[in-house]
């Protein structure tokens, strides 16, 4: 023990630091829901302001520290809370991205700063020692912990007992609550920025002198903090700190036995990534659960040139690339090393562009594919084309293993899963013997001893044109998976993968299938670079180079393959020509500028409309109607009700019925922390009826449906579907056996067209949970699915729109869309969740009748929850009403009318509705009874006509 003692006092002192600064962060991350990826970038840009006011220029170190703390950071901070003003509403890619561009610039100035020589940073802190406990400990080791410990408890206190961080928690939840209670939640985040960036900005101050003063050890140093907050779930401010003490302490107790244990090496450094990857893993995911978006994100305009324009130029591209040996000899491993590229830019879009997931690990998975490929070609001696196969293939179960966070997390999570992996893999595997070995030449990656006619595959352009085709087979594969089943899979569920899962594709096998296609290319594109150099060493896959590759594939926002080929012209071929040795820097500057200004890139479209018009015209395409704008309030009137749906008859096309028994909710229970949002009701849908379920708002509708279709878990009760106990199942599973809903807050797939949305409802269950179902469908399928689209899409009227892209439609057409693509699946009972909002009278008449004939001609079961109680009389056969969770009324609509329990819970009439149902939920869960005593009833007309008809702002899907 004694001989540890020493290990265990410094790493309390970093350890303390990482607490500090996880603190920090997660105050930032909870009041903003903004993670800050670039935290370390406030911390690097003190050390710099630090080290030039105080070694530079000769300021004393306590007035350099106060300038640096109390006066820089929150300058600092005011900055990143504008940007994070600008990033509310913005994709979790999008604000991951931003603020890794903040992480760029940082290590980028650092690097332009001082360029030749990293110069080291003063301790500024007393360094003699006292002897406690039989260990020497440095004055400065004392100080930091204690300043460390006493600043999170401060700050901690603050949160609890200061009106100002009490306020800050309220903002988490409810900014809204907090603005009515007159406070400015604008103003209480710009203070939980300015905080985070003084803790941040100590911090490196802290750290910064046992690290040297380049940009990306600094930005880098403060990530070890990550693996502190995700001790603390990212939201427990104590368990944070305690988080960085175990990070810390564990790490210098790695580092005594690094010496002498080999495993051990590598792992000291890492060891608060290994902790962040895995509490990722293991967490549950409730715990993790992002905050709701405040706003909603800005839809992109979708466009790609005509098949014709895509072709020419593709060909033209290259024909030209081909000339590259001849006219650019001198450059030819610039334009080899760009080939390779495009191959990583495209696997990498694979995952961020097109599935909406975020990869920091991906040269992780070309270090893989290279070291693998040396190991078979050189270490095994199998044939050049076998080794490269398996050395591609070797990559899947590692994109399968990376998959496993992707599975359970989303966004942001995933993001810092990922980059704790792709750390890990470079600190503690690279150097391994069964990677890349310690020697500094690295391990032989042999070209082909191949020659065919004149053409030697092993030279130099040999090589090239053999990797020219190797990208061109690459691009025909990512754009035959673009526009096969499984782009329009991944497309959906980087739209909504909710309204995805509930259509019936298993979105975690989809994960995991897109993981395993882009570690396998990425993984070739490493067996290449290997081959390019001959040798492949671990510094060509620097983990924090992945960072760049992510900025690049989304802050060049044309489309694919073209965003793969600009992004390699700018990270390889310009530096290639441009060879001052700041290029790379000033590019890296660039590309963090970029990606922390991506928000602007989601709004509006990115090709503008003249070059769009003009490649229209050029691949013989017609002009595409214009669409209203979303904006426009008069465009919530239905555009579709010209369409056929207008018309008297309504022809339903049949679809095969399984003719189940229905939907059968018994004595759910749902619970959300203290509140009771659904008191065990019973009720029943039937096949071939349309149910109605009403009642004011807040009553619990939304999570009984959500419970049935399985978005949330229930604490009590079971859900029957034809049946079977579905209870266990998810919501996919439930698609699948015939269970369909739309959504109160619409979920569609914004950047596909109503086509592909409404296929989708027939097409997602096809693909279901199978891997090679996802891939590929049959032409039959193919046929069943267009043949579906075209029958929901006539049904609802909306032939005309077919072709616009859905997220640029007004919100009236949006329902449509919605309908129409639960109509054309294979579902049997329907949930629909004010599906006439947005309608007008003449339309939702006409609406009625579609649900009615769709009924009786096809024989399901629709269970339906609307506000419009004449929609509700005209075609719901029986109807249940709920009030505050409770069930307060079950029967016809006419016994509807005359209930004087359902007049006071409309009218909010206490007296009335304290009904022994109400009065028992209230009784067995009086937080129920206070939690919803707030909430706002609709103040409605007997007739319940509500005030609530035509909106589509009402809460978010739980
Ligand atoms: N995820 C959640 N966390 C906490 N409380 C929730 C959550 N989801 C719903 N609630 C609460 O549960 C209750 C029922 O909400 P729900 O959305 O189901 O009502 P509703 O009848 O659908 O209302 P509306 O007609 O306004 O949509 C409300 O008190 C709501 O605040």
């Amino acid at each position: 023990m004694h001989q540890l003692l020493p290990f265990i006092v410094i790493g309390l002192a970093t350890g303390a630091v990482y607490g500090m600064a996880g603190v920090g962060l997660v105050l930032t991350y909870k009041t903003s829901g903004i993670f800050n990826f670039g935290y370390g970038a406030i911390a690097a840009l003190d050390v710099y302001l630090f080290y030039f006011l105080h070694t530079d220029h000769g300021l004393s170190w306590p007035l350099t520290a106060l300038v640096c703390v109390f006066v820089f950071a929150p300058l600092l901070g005011l900055g990143l809370e504008l940007i994070a003003r600008l990033l509310d509403g913005a994709s979790d890619t999008i604000k991951v991205v931003s603020t890794v561009g903040l992480i760029l610039i940082v290590a980028a100035l650092g690097q332009l700063w001082h360029p030749q020589t990293t110069p080291s940073f003063p301790h500024f802190l007393p360094q003699s020692t006292v002897h406690m406990l039989g260990v020497n400990v440095t004055w400065e080791q004392i100080i930091i912990f204690v300043f460390s410990l006493v600043a999170s408890a401060l700050l901690y206190w603050f949160f609890l007992a200061v009106r100002l961080g009490v306020v800050m928690r309220g903002v988490v939840d409810n900014p809204e609550l907090v603005a009515v209670c007159g406070d400015d939640p604008v103003r209480v985040r710009r203070w939980a920025w300015v905080i985070g960036a003084m803790f941040a900005s100590i911090a490196g101050l802290m750290l910064a002198p046992a690290l040297s003063l380049d940009g990306v050890t600094l930005t880098t140093a403060v990530f070890a903090s990550f693996g502190a907050a995700a001790i603390g779930y990212f939201s427990n401010l104590p368990l944070t700190f305690a988080g960085g003490l175990l990070v810390g302490i564990g790490g210098a107790l790695f580092e005594k036995y690094a010496a002498t244990v080999s495993w051990v090496g590598g792992l000291p450094p890492s060891l608060p990534f290994i902790v962040l990857f895995i509490v990722l893993v293991v967490t549950p995911r409730a715990r993790l659960a992002s905050r709701r978006p405040t706003s909603v994100a800005p839809v992109r305009r979708s466009y790609q040139a005509p098949t014709r324009v895509r072709l020419v130029t593709g060909a033209v591209v290259v024909a030209l690339l081909a000339l590259v040996p001849s006219l650019q000899a001198d450059h030819l491993i610039v334009w080899s090393a760009a080939l390779i590229y495009v191959i990583l830019f495209l696997s990498l879009g694979l995952l961020v562009r097109q599935s909406g997931q975020i990869s920091l690990c991906h040269l992780g998975f070309a270090a893989v594919g290279a070291a693998a490929f040396s190991h078979l070609a050189v270490g095994a001696g199998l044939p050049w084309l076998v080794a490269v196969i398996l050395a591609t293939l070797i990559a899947v179960p590692v994109g399968a293993l990376v998959a496993i966070p992707a599975v359970r997390l989303s966004g942001v999570f995933l993001a810092l899963a990922t980059l704790g992996l792709g750390i890990v893999l470079e600190q503690v595997f690279y150097p391994r013997h069964f990677m890349f070995g310690t020697s500094s030449i690295g391990i032989a990656n042999p070209r082909p001893m191949v020659r065919i006619g004149n053409w030697d595959l092993a030279s130099d352009s040999g090589f090239y044109y053999l990797l020219l085709i190797i990208v061109v087979l690459c691009v025909l594969t990512v754009a035959a998976i673009s526009r096969g089943r499984l782009g329009r899979l991944l497309g959906a569920m980087a739209d909504s993968p909710l309204a995805l899962e509930t259509q019936g594709t298993t979105s975690t096998v989809l994960k995991v299938l897109v993981f395993c296609i882009a570690a396998a290319m990425a993984s070739l594109a490493g067996a290449l670079t290997g081959m390019l150099y001959q040798y492949s060493v671990g510094t060509y896959f620097r983990s924090f180079d992945s960072l760049t590759l992510v900025a690049l594939v989304v802050i060049v926002t044309i489309g694919e393959p073209w965003y793969a080929v600009l992004a390699a012209i700018g990270f390889n071929v310009i530096p290639g020509y441009i060879t001052s040795s700041d290029t790379s820097t000033y590019l890296a500057l660039l590309f963090g500028i970029g990606a922390a200004l991506s928000a602007h890139g989601t709004r509006g479209g990115t090709t503008p409309r003249a070059l769009r018009h003009l490649l229209d015209r050029l691949g013989g395409r017609r002009p595409a109607q214009p669409v209203t704008s979303p904006s426009s309030p008069s465009d919530d009137v239905v555009a579709g009700s010209a369409g056929s749906a207008a018309t008297a008859s309504v022809d339903v096309p049949a679809r095969p019925a399984r003719m189940g028994s229905g939907l059968v909710v018994q004595d759910l229970t749902v619970r959300f922390g203290g509140v009771r949002a659904v008191a065990g009701i019973s009720l029943e849908a039937p096949a071939g009826a349309i149910t109605g379920l009403v009642g004011p708002n807040g009553a619990g509708k939304t999570t009984t449906f959500n419970a049935c279709s399985g978005l949330n878990r229930p604490s009590d009760g079971r859900i029957l579907l034809h049946g079977a106990d579905v209870t266990a199942r998810g919501p996919a599973q439930r698609a699948r056996r015939g269970l369909g809903r739309t959504f109160q807050r619409i979920e569609l797939f914004n950047s596909l067209t109503v086509r592909q949305n409404v296929a989708l409802g027939h097409e997602a269950a096809l693909a279901g949970r199978n891997p090679a179902s996802q891939l590929i469908g049959t032409p039959a399928q193919s046929r069943a699915v267009a043949a579906a689209a075209a029958d929901a899409i006539a049904l609802t009227g909306i032939e005309h729109l077919a072709d616009q892209q859905v997220g640029l439609l007004p919100i009236g057409q949006r329902r449509l869309v919605e309908l129409a693509r639960v109509l054309a699946g294979r579902f049997d009972l329907l949930l629909l969740d004010e599906p006439s909002s947005g309608l007008d009278a003449r339309e939702t008449e006409q609406f009625g009748r579609v649900l009615l004939e769709v009924v009786r001609q096809r024989g399901c079961g629709i269970l339906l929850v609307e506000h419009d109680m004449t929609l509700v009389r005209d075609i719901c056969d029986r109807v249940y009403v709920l009030d505050f969770g409770a069930l307060i009324f079950a029967g016809t609509t006419e016994e509807m009318t005359r209930s004087d329990e359902v007049r006071a819970a409309y009218l909010g009439d206490v007296a009335v509705t304290a009904n022994a149902a109400a009065a028992d939920a209230a009784a067995a869960d009086p937080v129920t009874a206070t939690a919803t005593a707030d909430q706002p009833t609709t103040d409605q007309p007997a007739a319940f006509v509500p005030a609530t008809v035509g909106q589509d702002t009402a809460a978010a899907e739980r």
